[in-house]
């Protein structure tokens, strides 16, 4: 589907190799392509390679095919974000660029602290890869550019070779789902119970907790036919897949962490739920009953104030609308505070992550609390799920969105994700009801049907 393009890259990329620079980034534009189809395409050679990522205004959408680098941390504490930086510095520094420049994606795990689940094995505490091949679509626009260090130099005629063969329709199937089990039910009523009697007793006042389903399948799950699933069933949300190995984490997710673009940044507070109605009349008034609740609106309140105090110790003209609006998704909607804020010079995206990952929305308040009793009361292990996932360019700018509304795949088996801010007096099964809401995307996208 892209012959025309082949002999251009490659003798471009022959020309540049000859520099000797680390790595070497050449961007051209393309033809449209669709981005799905692309991901699709790359199965034969990338599997367990690939990334797919479009942002909640489907603004841009980059899809990752092989690894021409990968950083990667395991280290448990706060630095595992400065580790991630300076990497990501020192390649850049030393990269050849053509056009655009290289782009790395990625994420971290909730809490590296965390006692580790073997099926979580594959996603480190900190992971991004430096894509061989990526496809950007900006709008109307598409472009692809190549990563290549000189190790892979032999390899890369044959990878060009087969990539820009690739043509037709992909095919896209559904497995089904032959068992549907509830992890740890009991015992996630029993943290609940647990946590209301911790903020009772003024130990804690906010702290979110996450149930955990797990799926089994005749097939093996076709990754590209979950994302496109995904892609249409969700609108306005970011839409990521992230493949390491033999597991994939995906997600449709409707909130951002944060984005900066120069100076520019964007965050938002996204916390207090309800379902959909029915009819236009009961979603009204679903809404309305969201915007006066007391317990929602104190679920809220924890991360806005959470929120601005964070970006006012490193942002200047930090914008905070006084009342939250509603966010509408497909299944559910949500309390919702836009931010809006200058980055302080010397700030990079990176510090943000640190200072706002887990916001009260996926942790709860105080932070460091919250986390502790999370680590010690929740029945799972959250891996990369309620975590920082995105992207980072060359110039520093990027996106993270918080990876809720997702799910870890291994080959015939998902682990599923959902969760719900506790707070005073919070009632176990409606917070049970609201995460049976919230599990509502996944399934839909990977059981079929209308949902
Ligand atoms: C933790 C999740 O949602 C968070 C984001 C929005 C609303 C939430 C709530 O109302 O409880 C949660 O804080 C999840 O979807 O797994
Ligand atoms: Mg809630």
């Amino acid at each position: 589907m892209v012959t025309l393009y082949q002999n251009k890259v490659i003798d471009q990329l022959r020309d540049v190799l000859k520099k000797k620079q680390h790595m070497v980034s050449v961007t051209i534009k393309m033809e449209q392509i669709d981005p799905l189809a692309f991901f699709a395409a790359g199965e034969t050679l990338f599997y367990g390679q690939r990334f797919y990522w479009s942002d909640c205004l489907y603004e841009r959408t980059f899809v990752g095919l092989g690894h021409a680098h990968v950083i990667k941390s395991e280290e448990k504490t706060k630095k595992r974000f400065r580790e991630v930086e300076r990497e990501w510095k020192q390649i850049v520094e030393g990269a050849f660029i053509e056009g655009q420049g290289p782009l790395m994606f990625g994420g971290f795990s909730f809490d590296p602290l965390k006692q580790s689940d073997e099926h979580w094995s594959e996603f480190p505490s900190a992971q991004f890869v430096v894509p061989t091949f990526l496809l950007t679509k900006q709008r109307d626009e598409t472009w692809l550019t190549v990563n290549v260090v000189h190790e892979s130099l032999g390899q890369l005629e044959e990878m060009i070779d087969s990539l820009f063969h690739i043509r037709g329709e992909s095919e896209w199937h559904r497995a089904d789902v032959v068992e549907k089990e509830e992890v740890a039910r009991d015992r996630w009523i029993r943290a609940v119970h647990h946590a209301t009697d911790l903020i009772q007793s003024g130990m804690i006042e906010k702290v979110v907790l996450a149930r955990e389903l797990f799926l089994s399948f005749s097939h093996r799950i076709d990754r590209s036919y979950v994302l496109r699933a995904l892609r249409e069933q969700q609108p306005m949300s970011y839409i990521f897949a992230f493949e390491n190995g033999s597991t994939c984490f995906i997600g449709a997710s409707p909130e951002q962490l944060v984005r900066k673009n120069g100076h520019m940044c964007e965050t938002a507070c996204l916390a207090g739920s309800i379902r959909r109605g029915h009819t236009i009349k009961e979603d009204e008034e679903l809404g309305r009953w969201l915007l006066q609740d007391d317990k929602n609106r104190r679920e809220h309140a924890f991360v806005v104030n959470m929120i601005e105090q964070a970006m006012n110790e490193v942002c200047m003209e930090v914008v905070v609308p006084s009342e939250p609006t509603l966010l509408k998704m497909r299944h559910i909607q949500h309390l919702y505070t836009p931010v809006q804020a200058k980055a302080k010079e010397g700030i990079s995206i990176f510090s943000l992550v640190e200072r706002l990952h887990p916001t009260p929305a996926l942790g709860g308040f105080p932070k460091e609390k919250a986390v502790q009793t999370i680590r010690e009361i929740e029945p799972l292990d959250r891996g990369w799920y309620a975590a920082p996932i995105g992207w980072v360019d060359a110039n520093g700018n990027g996106e993270f969105a918080v990876a809720i509304r997702s799910a870890l795949l291994g080959d015939n088996e998902a682990h599923l994700f959902a969760g719900c801010g506790i707070v005073a007096h919070s009632d176990p099964h409606s917070e049970y009801e609201e995460t049976n809401v919230k599990f509502k995307p996944m399934l839909l996208a990977l059981e079929g049907g209308r949902g």
